[in-house]
């Protein structure tokens, strides 16, 4: 698509949007469902063109890539009616007779902007959620996965295409776009593009959701199971090639579990990827040549423990894990973002804890432990978007917990309920009748001190009723504060309504 269509792309997507015609649950699940359709009849395409991108193995792609998409699918279709419900809140006794409430609203058009390494699911999770708030949607794929951002041009045949457009491109294209007036950016990638997503949409005080990488260190405790250990953190380096936001970016230990260590990586990698990756299934490839030459710039000079023999011509990256590397290395400097899986020698947990605190806050903290007591250290005195203790990646599976980074990892987050939410308006809603007057009297001036001590009784006690069979105690505490009033007005008259215990209660009170 030209680049001077761009704009008109998202005022077609805006126009769309101002029909009302994504507001209807109907609208939202039936586009929900032909996202499924998409999926299911595409199958081959992605599957194939992922196999060109980024030598995924078909059966890879399916558990990496689309079964956690068709689980987000299925949840959103099942909990839509309650997550776009309106939302009762707890009240004081001031609102106790109102209707209050969160009514989830659309944002608006809503720009995604996909990254290469799952192309598939960072770009159509978040859209998952867009749809189920009933937003309008121009979806960018990354460029740099060509032929997965062929497949995704296909979308508009399933969805509805003014609503849901695809561009495709590569940097000016995404600059150009960045340039419109969305009402929310959803961004996945590194963190220096980040910056400029972010700078793009203050220009038109736009919210942005980024979802970023960074460096995830892992801490393997001595007092740990480390055959089990190394077999998980292996697992989690190095599918995709190492190319994961959430996979172990480096190994903190002890020096003197260091050999074991480096022995029980090199088992699990053998029982993965046979002795000979490079012509294994199921070993990936480095994305393209840039990345081929960056990773292998990053460990040259490092001390190598385990390694076999790279390829430019096909971007093979070896599995290789480095040892005493030290924290000023090159390879310490950046996300590896690639098989490379560096141990840095420190002297226990403490130390461990003092060197992640150090850096930028990550995306997910590893730590193997059968202490307790050091799963619970590590938890309180750091801070990353997530942490996991004797497992990597598996956090991703779980759609109840929000993912997403903290500091320079990220901002905002989603996964289920809280991509709906994240790309909502939670609106709050309050809906008095014009009756009652009697108790708003205490907030009309003048602002007496018997006034202010009963606003204190009525503001400060928070009262969650929010359902039917609160009725009837509702409407006793109505008469309560009503009586409040009266006794901050006694000259005016007051009646009751209520059960006569009560009013025996007042009474006497009252007296
Ligand atoms: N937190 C997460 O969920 C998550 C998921 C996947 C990847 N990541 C992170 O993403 C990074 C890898 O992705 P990447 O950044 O190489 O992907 P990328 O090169 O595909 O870039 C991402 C998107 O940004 C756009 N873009 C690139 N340069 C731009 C510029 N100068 N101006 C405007 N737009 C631009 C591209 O068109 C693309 O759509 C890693 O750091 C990884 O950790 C994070
Ligand atoms: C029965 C085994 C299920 C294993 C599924 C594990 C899923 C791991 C998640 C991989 C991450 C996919 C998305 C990545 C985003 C960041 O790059």
């Amino acid at each position: 698509m030209p680049i001077e269509q761009l704009p008109l792309v998202a005022l077609q997507a805006r126009k769309a949007f101002q029909t009302g015609r994504s507001k209807p649950i109907d609208f939202r699940v039936q586009q929900l469902k032909n996202l499924q359709r998409f999926i299911t009849e595409k199958q081959k395409d992605i599957t194939d063109a992922l196999k060109k991108d980024l030598h995924k193995s078909e059966n890879g792609t399916l558990l990496y890539e689309l079964l956690g998409l068709e689980g987000e699918i299925n949840m959103a279709i099942a909990n839509l009616s309650v997550w776009m419900a309106p939302r009762p809140v707890a009240k004081n006794l001031l609102t106790i007779s109102d209707e209050v409430y969160i009514q989830p609203e659309p944002l608006g058009v809503v720009l995604i902007i996909g990254a290469w390494n799952y192309p598939i699911t960072v770009t159509l999770q978040p859209l998952v959620g867009a749809i189920a708030a009933g937003n309008a949607v121009v979806v960018k794929p990354s460029e740099v996965s060509c032929h997965t951002a062929k497949v995704l041009e296909l979308l508009p045949l399933y969805l509805d295409p003014e609503m849901y457009p695809v561009v495709t491109g590569g940097v000016p294209e995404t600059q150009e776009l960045l340039k419109q007036r969305f009402d929310h950016i959803f961004y996945t990638g590194n963190s220096t593009v980040g910056k400029l997503v972010m700078e793009a949409a203050a220009r038109h005080l736009t919210p942005v959701t980024l979802e970023l990488g960074g460096k995830n260190p892992c801490y393997i405790d001595k007092d740990c199971d480390l055959e089990i250990a190394c077999r998980r953190i292996t697992w989690g380096k190095y599918i995709n090639c190492g190319q994961t936001c959430i996979s172990p970016d480096y190994i903190l230990c002890e020096p003197s579990i260091q050999d074991k260590v480096v022995e029980e990586i090199r088992k699990s990698i053998k029982e993965f990827y046979t002795d000979d990756p490079k012509t294994f299934i199921d070993y990936g490839r480095i994305i393209n040549q840039r990345h081929f030459k960056r990773i292998i710039a990053l460990f040259e000079g490092s001390t190598v423990a385990i390694a076999g023999e790279n390829d430019e011509s096909q971007c093979y990256i070896a599995p290789t894990v480095l040892r005493d590397v030290t924290p000023e290395s090159k390879v310490m400097q950046e996300e590896i973002f690639g098989p490379v899986l560096p141990i840095v020698p420190i002297k226990g947990v403490n130390e461990a804890i003092q060197f992640i605190n150090e850096r930028e806050k990550p995306l997910a903290l590893y730590v193997f432990s059968s202490s307790n007591k050091v799963i619970k250290q590590m938890i309180s005195e750091t801070s990353s978007g997530a942490l996991l203790a004797n497992d990597c990646l598996i956090h991703y599976t779980i759609s109840d917990l929000p993912f997403g980074g903290v500091g320079n990892s990220g901002m905002g987050c989603y996964h289920g309920k809280s991509t709906f939410d994240q790309l909502s308006h939670l609106r709050s809603c309050l809906i008095k009748r014009l009756g009652m007057e009697q108790l708003n009297g205490m907030r009309y001036p003048p602002h007496t001190a018997e006034k202010l001590r009963l606003a204190r009784l009525l503001l400060l006690k928070q009262v969650s009723l929010g359902r039917v069979r609160h009725l009837v105690q509702a409407a006793t505490l109505i008469m309560l504060a009503a009586f409040v009033v009266q006794v901050s007005t006694p000259h005016s008259q007051y009646f009751l309504l209520g059960s006569s215990k009560t009013g025996k209660l007042l009474h006497s009170s009252y007296k």
